[in-house]
């Protein structure tokens, strides 16, 4: 171990670590690298590590104990948007700084909001299953979808992602509200979006609503039985936020009755949910498997 490098601790999880493999040699170029299994393995002779860097998909259990083990560690280097995971107050308390790369998934998270759209409004999944089904047939009821053009989505936290939503949907010709704890005046002239400042006001007009909040104690199930007895029983619910930011019992319930026609979900809690999870059995459900910033563009450089 070259002992002139500083010192780096990267998760790993069952044998892949928690950023790309590829990048090992890069930070080993720069770091005197371990993995946390082998820090684990021996914490006494590693504890001069003064950056941890994860992924926030393997959600790294960061506590006082490993925070106590690192007395040098100056910084917890997450790889994503979101920093839910961290407990940022606890870190902050033993003098480490977090950091995040917010700006380099806002495009990718925006495509794949728009992915997730598009599959659940045109029923593309059950139009796959038909399409490779050796009874394909040339017309199927089932695969007619809804449109898009002069629908209204509902964005649902207009951020740095949400704008962008915002701007693909303007491309697709949409009418676009939002909700937001901040009226964003310039951004809603770009656009041509309209602030509704009740929730309930923009889940009653949307076509398609589309979760983009932060996860926090404020949007904790911020979608439960009362939000999607606002919403269209045609409406379709995207998230991409976070799974907590829905009340995913209420959620089945939901699509069970037809208060909502379908949903979108990037996320869930827990993620992956159990096989025997009813939204898995939902022919109204498009899972993904938390893959918003999965782009070779971002995990490659
Ligand atoms: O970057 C994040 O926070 C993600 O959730 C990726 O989808």
């Amino acid at each position: 171990m070259n002992k002139e490098l500083p010192g780096a601790l990267v998760e790993e999880i069952g044998g892949t670590i928690g950023v790309m493999e590829e990048h090992v040699d890069f930070l080993k170029e720069r770091f005197s690298l371990i993995t946390m299994k082998e820090f684990k393995e021996n914490k006494e002779h590693l504890a001069d590590k003064i950056v941890c860097i994860f992924n926030w998909a393997n959600k790294p259990d960061v506590n006082s104990e490993l925070l106590k083990a690192l007395p040098r560690l100056k910084v917890i280097a997450s790889a994503g948007a979101g920093v839910d995971h961290l407990d940022i107050k606890m870190i902050s308390s033993y003098g480490v700084k977090v950091a995040n790369t917010p700006h380099a998934v806002t495009n990718s998270t925006a495509d794949l909001a728009m992915t997730l759209l598009l599959v659940a409004a045109r029923n593309f999944m059950e139009a796959h299953q038909i399409a490779v089904s050796p009874n394909t047939v040339r017309f199927h009821a089932n695969w007619v979808g809804g449109d898009i053009t002069g629908m209204t989505l509902g964005i649902v936290g207009m951020g740095r992602i949400g704008y962008k939503i915002a701007q693909r949907a303007k491309a697709f010709e949409m009418k676009i509200l939002y909700h937001n704890r901040h009226r964003r005046p310039e951004e809603e002239k770009s656009v041509g979006a309209s602030y509704c400042e009740r929730l309930d006001d923009l889940l009653q007009q949307s076509d398609y609503v589309m979760l983009v909040v932060n996860l926090s104690p404020e949007t904790e199930k911020l979608m439960g039985k009362h939000e999607f007895q606002m919403m269209k029983p045609s409406a379709m619910l995207i998230n991409i936020s976070r799974g907590l930011v829905v009340d995913q019992e209420a959620l089945v319930e939901a699509l069970e009755t037809g208060q909502i026609k379908a949903a979108a979900l990037d996320v869930t809690y827990p993620e992956p949910l159990p096989r025997d999870h009813p939204l898995l059995k939902m022919s109204n459900v498009v899972l993904a498997p938390h893959m918003g910033t999965a782009t070779r563009e971002i995990t490659h450089f």
